[in-house]
């Protein structure tokens, strides 16, 4: 059990115990998202209006795998027995009492249609599938009301938490930015219409920036981009108006005309171009059209709102800041980018919260308070393969009860 704190046993000599487990797929990255109750008396369990305790507490937890690494996961599941809960859970019982020998998790994106055999054949476990889209909003919806401190601004390298009006939260524009991107009009639970989408996406940055750069890894190809100039690879106005803005249209020298550009006149080689301009450039390039398109989609429905979620993103100030100027660029200031802590979690939220428990009418999940210790979602960590790399360490406190 030495692989994840979370699993060791308590002060208590309690076991944690783990139940409801739900996956995410995707065609780059495995999301879990699964629930541990506590493990005795730290707290009094949920009640409810006379005072029958109707819940538990306990905390979500958060954890991700490159899907070509889906064999770590698996291991991952099976040497923390993430399973056990499942159907079993009631959220109630201790798990030694389940009798139940059905074993299913929650999973959604792609992959749970691809990899249902090997579920079935490593763990002996079926997969429920959800609709990829389906999770995304209600796992969207979910946390904008539920949760502290979930939504913010990022505009010139400031973060801005922004209070969500439960009343006034729809409609708005949910743009997942995974390997490929999907933009979603929200409009209430279960109220969604996917208006748009594009293959630039994460997939993109991270497969050209490999073959470009040679890059081993998603992080080391990001770090790189902190320290690039894009003005190396890329045309500005200026280099096309003699150091001149294009005033007339609203171009300052300093935008980029035409991306990788320069590599047409300059005459250079690959060899001959920093790896961290590329990966500063194809950053750039990639997050501004995302932008840019996800205003266009904004401005086709009139909605003004904009959240920005996917693992791209990853927390990283230079992808935040492009998209955000993006769309205050071609908005006018009008409409605003908005982006998510729990970022790429937002389809395995909704897979989560898509069990039905036999025991559980309606599952509700309150009480979201992030831990103050190993909640950040911005620390870049190397990926350790069984702890799931940057959020394997990220908790929620929570109560699951029955409503
Ligand atoms: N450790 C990592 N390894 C690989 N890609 C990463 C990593 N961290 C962030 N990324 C980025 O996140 C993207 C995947 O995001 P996400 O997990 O939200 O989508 P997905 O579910 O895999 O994709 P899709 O929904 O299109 O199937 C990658 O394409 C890459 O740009
Ligand atoms: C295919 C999915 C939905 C899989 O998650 C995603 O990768 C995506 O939205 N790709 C963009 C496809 C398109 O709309 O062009």
């Amino acid at each position: 059990m030495e692989h994840n704190r979370e699993f060791e046993i308590d002060g208590n000599s309690n076991p944690i115990q783990i139940s409801r487990l739900a996956l995410d797929i995707g065609g780059s990255l495995i999301k879990l998202v699964y629930f541990s109750r506590n493990s005795g008396d730290d707290e009094d369990p949920p009640k409810d209006k006379v005072g029958v305790s109707n819940g538990v507490n306990g905390r979500l937890h958060f954890a991700k795998f490159e899907t070509a690494k889906i064999n770590d996961c698996l291991e991952f599941i099976s040497a923390n027995k993430l399973f056990l809960g499942g159907e079993c859970d009631s959220g109630f019982q201790h798990q030694e009492n389940c009798t139940n020998d059905r074993r299913f998790i929650k999973a959604t994106g792609g992959g749970a249609y691809k990899f249902s055999e090997l579920f079935k054949e490593k763990l002996d476990i079926s997969l429920e599938k959800e609709d990829e889209m389906d999770c995304l909003v209600i796992g969207a919806n979910f946390l904008l009301k539920a949760a502290n401190q979930e939504a913010f601004t990022y505009l010139n390298g400031q973060k801005e938490f922004v209070q969500i009006d439960h009343n006034d939260l729809y409609p708005y524009l949910l743009v997942n930015i995974g390997s490929g991107v999907s933009m979603i009009k929200v409009d209430g639970d279960g109220k969604y219409e996917r208006v748009s989408g594009t293959s630039v996406g994460g997939g993109t940055f991270w497969g050209l920036g490999k073959l470009l750069t040679k890059c081993q890894s998603f992080d080391e190809l990001l770090e790189l981009s902190h320290q690039g100039n894009n003005r190396a690879i890329d045309t500005l106005v200026g280099d096309i108006y003699g150091g001149m803005d294009y005033s007339k249209v609203g171009l300052s020298s300093t935008t980029i005309a035409s991306s990788f550009g320069k590599a047409i006149s300059d005459n250079k080689e690959l060899e001959d171009y920093k790896p961290e301009d590329i990966s500063r450039s194809l950053l750039r390039m990639i997050s501004n059209n995302i932008g840019q398109i996800s205003y266009l989609n904004a401005l086709r429905f009139g909605l003004k709102r904009i959240f920005f979620g996917g693992f791209f993103i990853r927390g990283h100030s230079y992808t935040m800041d492009t998209i955000a100027v993006a769309v205050h660029f071609w908005s006018k200031g009008e409409a605003k980018a908005m982006f998510l802590r729990h970022e790429g979690f937002l389809g395995a939220l909704g897979a989560f919260m898509s069990y039905e428990s036999p025991s559980l009418d309606n599952l509700v999940v309150n009480q979201m308070v992030p831990l103050p210790v190993n909640a950040s979602l911005v620390t870049d960590t190397n990926f350790d393969t069984l702890k799931g790399d940057l959020n394997g360490t990220e908790s929620i406190r929570c109560s699951i009860y029955r409503a």
